[in-house]
């Protein structure tokens, strides 16, 4: 795959191989600045590797990811990591550590001192109160946990969001309200985001582009409405039939 001009992100031809399974097959793949994109499938189809090959917590067995046109095995990991905030699967939070002072911790690994103000002003982008800074993550709901890895992600500025599975362990009202805020926060930043979910509901609902895989490849990249209007072929359209089957279960209860 030639470069494509103006993509912010680039893979190109990207596989990572464990010793007995192929988790990311040939992945070629550009995405614009300012897309939001749900990469959706079944467990074990690579969604996680292929997301953490992009700040490089997983090294690829071969192909190229291109950062802003540089590959970014070229990048220094800090500065890669500087522009890139990241979302945790299970939230991981250190729990020794105050709400403060992990949403510190990105600007503390290149040591810049992150000011009480900016802390204030990232709580209060994730609807938390200001107040809770000193607080240890134990005395925190999950969702508002989940909130802090939100804030944390954003506290160096980053050009892109990535979000492995950012909402699944919440419940579906904190789940629908903390899905909406990321999306108002993408709008709001101009950021470019990149999330993992089992949830074609969700990404249905959230991303401007959904990228479904199935055995360490993309099969299909379609827009949430051509999804919806029957593209994508039939391991997309059965993920697609889960969430359609439910409303109209739901709207015949309601006739
Ligand atoms: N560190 C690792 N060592 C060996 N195999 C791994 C490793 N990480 C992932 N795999 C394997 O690679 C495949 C893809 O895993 P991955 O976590 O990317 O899938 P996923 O689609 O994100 O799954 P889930 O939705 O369950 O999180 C799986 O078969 C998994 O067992």
């Amino acid at each position: 795959m030639t470069e494509t001009p103006g993509a912010l992100l680039q893979l190109c031809d990207l596989c990572k191989s464990y010793e007995t399974t192929d988790a990311v097959s040939g992945v070629s793949l550009a995405i614009a600045r300012g897309e939001f994109v749900a990469l959706v499938g079944a467990s074990g189809s690579g969604k996680s590797t292929l997301l953490k090959t992009v700040n490089r917590l997983v090294e690829p067995t071969s192909g190229t990811v291109r950062f802003d046109g540089e590959p970014i095995a070229n990048l220094p990991l800090a500065a890669l990591r500087h522009r890139i905030g990241y979302v945790f699967q299970s939230i991981g939070l250190f729990p020794h550590m105050t709400v403060s002072e992990n949403i510190a911790i990105g600007p503390r690994l290149v040591g810049e001192k992150l000011a009480a103000r900016r802390v204030e002003k990232l709580l209060e982008l994730v609807d938390l109160d200001p107040a809770m800074a000193t607080r240890m993550p134990d005395e925190l709901s999950g969702g508002q946990r989940q909130r802090v890895g939100v804030a944390r992600a954003l506290a160096n500025e980053p050009q892109v969001l990535l979000m492995d599975e950012p909402f699944g362990a919440l419940d579906p009202v904190t789940r629908d309200a903390l899905g909406n805020r990321v999306r108002a926060l993408h709008e709001k930043l101009g950021l470019t985001t990149v999330m993992v979910t089992h949830d074609m509901a969700e990404a249905l609902l959230l991303a401007d582009r959904v990228l479904v895989m199935e055995d360490g490849r993309i099969v299909a990249d379609e827009a949430p409405q051509a999804l919806l209007a029957g593209a994508g072929g039939a391991i997309a359209q059965g993920l697609v039939a889960v969430p359609r089957a439910q409303a109209d279960r739901l709207a015949e209860l309601a006739r």
